[in-house]
């Protein structure tokens, strides 16, 4: 695979049997996937834009090129719906930022071949990334399902003045963030009692009465939004230039802990 880095979303390796082109911005779409036997499409958020670049690109690529789309919550059905080749389309969704954290959720369509989930899924790892597959879509995948979990409850912590902006991100941080870098949610639980069953045995009352007690769905505006805008701005000022700076602390933390993973990891 030779990746054509033009928008970057995704690290390069050489010498991998397909082509990977990303496709975001560039002027003559024809000449920027001639040769690719996979397209990662890289543009704005924007449903109309993604169907005309997709309808594009189905004009143009043959039976074995796979389309995939870096959507972080449109649906497959909606971005592909309709094409010839829709087979061969996915959503492959990386996670910001892509070149650090290589976690790709690989959303397929209801219609995607089997073998278009595996070939991306043989990619990805091939580039370093890090592919689960979900088996169909819904809305916000599972990445963003589970964050829009933590940042609905986190808003109203401290909307509700339980506790304040900055020791909420800590408690992530210094806390779940801690574990949650090397195992997930699930084996935090097995490893927290006895296994998983005695985990339940111990602490589903308990978990289930506090979820009982989750609000609704912020609205994430108003006095909240400006409280919390407050606390973030005292912490990293939302000019470009620091903005910038603490993005470049982030990826230097984000370096080190993916090295360090490595490092831990049985190879
Ligand atoms: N930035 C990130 O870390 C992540 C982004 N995504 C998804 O990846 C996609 C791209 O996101 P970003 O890179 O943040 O977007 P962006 O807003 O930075 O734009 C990406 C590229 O699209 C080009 N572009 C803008 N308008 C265009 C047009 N009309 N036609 C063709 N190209 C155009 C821009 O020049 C740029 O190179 C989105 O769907 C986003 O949800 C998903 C996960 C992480
Ligand atoms: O946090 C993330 O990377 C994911 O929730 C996303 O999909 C974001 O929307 C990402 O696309 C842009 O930060």
């Amino acid at each position: 695979m030779k990746l054509l880095e033009q928008s970057g979303s995704l690290k390069g390796s050489r010498g991998a049997e397909e082509q990977l082109s990303l496709i975001s911005g560039c002027s003559d779409i024809r000449e920027a996937v001639e040769g690719a036997l996979h397209v990662q499409e890289c543009v704005p958020e924007n449903l109309e834009l993604k169907k005309q670049l997709f309808a594009q690109l189905d004009g143009i690529v043959g039976d074995q090129v796979v389309l995939s789309s870096s959507s972080s919550c449109l649906l497959p059905t909606r971005l592909f719906s309709g094409l010839v080749h829709v087979k061969q389309c996915l959503v492959a969704h990386p996670v910001n930022p892509p070149y650090y954290v290589p976690l790709v959720e690989l959303v397929p369509h209801p219609e995607t071949a089997p073998a278009t989930v595996d070939r991306t899924y043989a990619l990805m790892r091939k580039i370093g990334q890090s592919p689960v597959r979900l088996t169909k879509e819904v809305d916000g995948f599972a990445l963003n399902r589970l964050q829009y979990a933590i940042i609905s409850e986190a808003w109203r912590l401290v909307e509700e003045g339980v506790v304040s902006p900055g020791d909420l991100d800590l408690v992530m941080s210094d806390g779940l963030g801690m574990r949650y870098a090397f195992i997930g949610p699930l084996e935090t639980m097995h490893l927290n009692a006895e296994g998983m069953l005695s985990y339940c045995g111990r602490y589903s009352e308990g978990m289930k009465r506090v979820l009982k007690t989750f609000g609704p769905v912020p609205e994430f505006s108003g006095a909240a939004a400006e409280k919390v805008h407050q606390a973030m701005c005292v912490k990293v000022p939302d000019d470009p230039e620091h903005l910038a700076a603490r993005r470049e602390w982030r990826d230097r933390c984000l370096m080190r802990l993916a090295r360090l993973k490595s490092q831990l990891q049985p190879q």
